[in-house]
């Protein structure tokens, strides 16, 4: 049974980094999390020695996440040592996630039918679920939001709000779902895995007015 602290403030996850000037950014802006895409299907896609260049500028309490779709143990475990959490974004079983041996979150994508509560207890190990848009095909990174009000309000995990966030959306993304953290990649970029600075300070002061207005 997990237990659900009270939410204090939105966390924020950017995802997709692939330049040392965007990580530089990203921990300055006040990002909780970084994404690194170790999937090589991905056009934000980096390989493990650049993790490692990359992993070492993130500073203590800034949690450095290494995605991946459907890996296998060997790069996993040959990334794992540059990595704070591991997400899981294909269709890995919970027994392949456990299987890592490292603190996870589960990628789960919104396809019609999908039972969130069911799937809140089969990844019951995961430290959250990242609910993201589902495009057939495309395991994710789509830029595509999804009806956010299909999520219960009572799910027993954390829950990541992910799937096309900019700017413009978040606030009301927020306002709806409450979630534990957002995680936005495409809404930041100038580029497929070039982050904007601008594009990242704004989104994160978006994020906290959005918080400011729940707590009144
Ligand atoms: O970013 C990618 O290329 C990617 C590839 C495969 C799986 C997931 C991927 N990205 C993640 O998708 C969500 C939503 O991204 P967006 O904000 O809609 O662009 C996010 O968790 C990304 O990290």
């Amino acid at each position: 049974m997990t237990v659900l602290a009270p939410q204090c403030r939105t966390r924020i996850k950017f995802c997709g980094l692939t330049r040392e000037e965007d990580v530089d950014a990203a921990v300055a802006a006040g990002a909780d999390a970084l994404g690194f895409v170790l999937w090589p299907g991905s056009k934000r896609a980096i390989d493990e020695r650049r993790l490692a260049e990359l992993g070492v500028r993130v500073p203590a309490f800034v949690t450095r996440v290494g995605l991946f779709v459907d890996p296998s143990p060997a790069l996993v475990a040959r990334c794992s040592p540059h990595l704070d959490l591991l997400q899981f974004h294909g269709d890995e079983t919970p027994e392949a996630c456990e299987a890592a041996g490292r603190p996870w979150i589960k990628a789960l994508r919104m396809r019609e039918g999908l039972d969130l509560p069911a799937a809140a207890e089969a990844y019951g190990d995961a430290r959250a679920l990242l609910l993201d848009a589902y495009r057939p095909g495309v395991p994710g990174g789509t830029g595509d939001t999804f009806d956010w009000s299909r999520i219960p309000a009572s799910l027993t995990k954390p829950v990541i709000l992910a799937g096309g966030l900019t700017l413009d959306n978040v606030d009301a993304a927020i306002a709806a779902v409450g979630p534990f953290a957002v995680d936005v990649s495409g809404g930041i970029e100038a580029a497929p895995g070039i982050k904007d600075a601008a594009r990242m300070a704004a989104f994160l002061d978006a994020v906290r007015r959005a918080d400011e207005r729940r707590s009144r």
